[in-house]
């Protein structure tokens, strides 16, 4: 790997020579694999034995594994049962159990694609808290509703907007956090894009784009709220000087998070700087590269700053009486109650009524691409069982047939190939799974069984193992 000379002067001087011939040992060191198993669907998981390399200190569901298998062919990858994600990003989980524990949130994670953080945001966040996660890039918004839709749970809506929309829209947060675009330097060694795309003059491009990201979605945090703000890049322009501008001339007061030395996580590199910020350097510590602050903005927070009961049933009722609910079947899920069956262009979600009225908002003024559980498409009289049902957790799955598939018909399920059901298998929907684990839906139709899987999502590779490779156990 060949570093830009600007680039080494410039850290170095940072750093210091001792701190510099750390780093860049680290950055020609092979990276670290590891991934974090999703809570809703893997909570008594573990890595295969095989592969397992210890834990990730700062976040209890994260783990190493010694090599990088070949996660494409894992149907439960596919499956939403964990993510393969850098150990340093998962770093969000210890803050937000920290900061943001008590419940319910709303928050906001304004630059999401492809969706980790958002992942290890929504496995952290009290139970009936809402995510909203944001990405303005419309084919990175795309894998970013995959990514939601495969980790399944019903309290999160996906969009595809500008941070000056949220500006717009009048929606306030209790979190939002920034993981904003920057030049990259802490994925030299993963991604060869971020060294060939480095210059003096992106850093400064960078760091101007960052404060307008944080400048223009200010004003949709709420008093008292936390901003969480983070790059994966080394230098103090994108990092420790943005945080300046953003505690000094939008308010807020920087907040300590609670880590362990053995973690080797280091402090602001800026000098005169000395507030608390955390910096993951390669070869120091055991992940990729990534600076990370947190903030709360000045002000109360509003005590009665709840959905207010008496309102809400009230509304219940109007929308009720509107018939939004005719067209679905309200047993597909767990708990339908719970939930208001919106239908628009003959597609159906349930939303749960807890948040209708943040639903309502953003609906009005953002573009949203999901939101709570897509539970089919009506066409005629029928209506087409949604991917998305299939990998939420809140799936009813007793009220479809099921048919579990050998590995190879799984894979072959998941490149879209036709996969034939037993002979005995009911007509209709069917519920396909791997090792008890739901993939999508089929429609038997006797002689032969219509894959419904999204194409969008279909495995291309074509080639595939023979046999099964396990890497996480599920029990
Ligand atoms: C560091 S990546 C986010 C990674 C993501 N948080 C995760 O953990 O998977 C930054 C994201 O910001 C998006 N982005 C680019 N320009 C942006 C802008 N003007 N406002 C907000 N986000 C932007 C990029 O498309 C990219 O997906």
């Amino acid at each position: 790997m060949t570093l830009p000379e600007d680039f080494i002067n410039y850290t170095k001087a940072l750093t210091g020579n001792e701190l510099w011939s750390i780093i860049s040992r680290g950055l020609a060191d092979e990276p670290p694999v590891s991934i974090r198993l999703n809570p809703f669907k893997c909570a008594s998981g573990s890595p295969a034995e095989s592969l397992s390399d210890g834990k990730v200190g700062w976040c209890d569901s994260g783990y190493y594994l010694n090599s990088r298998p070949n996660f494409t062919f894992d149907p439960l990858l596919h499956a939403g049962l964990y993510y393969v994600q850098e150990a340093s990003s998962m770093f969000l989980d210890r803050v937000m159990r920290q900061y943001a524990s008590d419940g319910p949130l709303t928050m906001l994670d304004l630059c999401a694609a492809p969706g980790g953080k958002s992942t290890v945001a929504r496995a952290a966040l009290p139970e009936g808290s809402l995510l909203v996660s944001n990405e303005p890039m419309r084919t990175r918004a795309q894998i970013l509703a995959e990514n939601m839709q495969k980790f399944g749970h019903e309290d999160v809506i996906v969009t595809n907007n500008y941070p000056r929309d949220f500006g717009k829209s009048r929606l306030m947060f209790d979190v939002i956090l920034t993981d904003v675009p920057c030049s990259g330097e802490g994925m030299f060694r993963k991604d060869d894009m971020a060294i060939s795309e480095w210059s003096v003059q992106n850093v400064e491009k960078c760091w101007r784009l960052q404060r307008e990201i944080v400048s223009d979605v200010w004003q949709c945090l709420k008093p008292g709220g936390l901003l969480i703000y983070s790059t994966c890049t080394f230098n103090t322009k994108e990092d420790e000087e943005n945080i300046r501008y953003i505690t000094e001339e939008l308010g807020a007061e920087l907040l300590p998070v609670d880590i362990d030395d053995s973690w080797k996580i280091t402090g602001s590199l800026l000098s005169g700087f000395d507030k608390p910020v955390y910096r993951f350097l390669p070869g120091l510590t055991r992940g990729e590269g990534i600076f990370m602050a947190v903030m709360r903005k000045n002000g109360e927070r509003d005590a009665n700053d709840t959905p207010r009961k008496d309102k809400k049933a009230k509304k219940d009722k109007q929308r009720n009486s509107k018939k939004e609910t005719a067209s679905c079947n309200r047993d597909w899920i767990k708990d339908p109650d719970r939930f208001d069956f919106v239908t628009s262009d003959n597609i159906t979600a349930a939303i749960p009524k807890a948040w209708r009225d943040v639903y309502d908002a953003a609906a009005k003024s953002l573009k949203i691409l999901s939101a709570g559980i897509t539970i089919g498409e009506s066409k005629g009289k029928d209506i087409i069982p949604a991917q998305a049902l299939a990998l939420s957790r809140a799936l009813n799955k007793d009220t479809f047939a099921q048919a579990e598939l050998n590995y190879a018909q799984a894979m072959s399920f998941l490149r879209k190939e036709a996969v034939t059901l037993p002979a005995d298998t009911p007509r209709g929907y069917v519920l396909v799974e791997f090792n008890g684990v739901p993939l999508g839906f089929e429609k038997n139709i006797g002689n032969r069984a219509n894959n419904l899987y999204p194409a969008e999502w279909k495995v291309k590779s074509s080639h595939v193992p023979d046999e099964y490779n396990e890497i996480i156990r599920t029990k």
